[in-house]
């Protein structure tokens, strides 16, 4: 299962650059994990672009409104997702400064929450980087996972 993690914005931040660089070279070693920007913008036009580029994908949005899961129930979903043979990729969704529209809340197919701490969009997307990283470590057993 590929998994897409979807960003509105490149990060400018530098330690949000060096994070992202980090957790994606040690997510190569685990399967497909590709990470695609697209242009920042006002909310209605990235929710409406997010939607657009992950379409037929598992849609997961990223946001503080969300399900508040704990990281191995991260790894349970994870795996009845691969067990469902139909679902070839999940995407997870990081919105702008304004963040996701209702209606991108309502289309997605779960709404996850990193915490009910409001993030900037930059440090969200490390924060979910290194959970996929865990999450993978975990999955495998290995001892990074504490
Ligand atoms: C600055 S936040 C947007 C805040 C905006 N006021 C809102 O109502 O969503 C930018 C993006 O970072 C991500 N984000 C920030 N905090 C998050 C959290 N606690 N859990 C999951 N994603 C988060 C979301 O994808 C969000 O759309």
């Amino acid at each position: 299962m590929r998994v897409r993690i979807l960003a509105a914005g490149k990060p400018a931040l530098a330690y949000a650059k060096s994070g992202v660089d980090e957790y994606l070279k040690r997510l190569g070693r685990y399967g497909s994990y590709e990470l695609e920007y697209l242009k920042a913008g006002d909310s209605t036009t990235v929710s409406a672009t997010l939607l657009e580029r992950s379409a037929g994908n598992f849609r997961i949005a990223m946001d503080e409104r969300g399900e508040v899961l704990a990281t191995q129930a991260w790894a349970d979903k994870f795996a009845s997702l691969e067990l469902r043979g139909e679902i070839k990729a999940v995407s997870f969704l990081i919105g702008a400064s304004d963040g996701h529209t209702e209606e991108l809340r309502r289309t997605c197919d779960a709404v996850w929450s990193l915490s009910r701490l409001t993030m900037q969009h930059e440090l969200a997307l490390v924060v979910l980087l290194e959970q996929l990283y865990r999450v993978a470590t975990l999955r495998r057993g290995e001892p990074y996972h504490r």
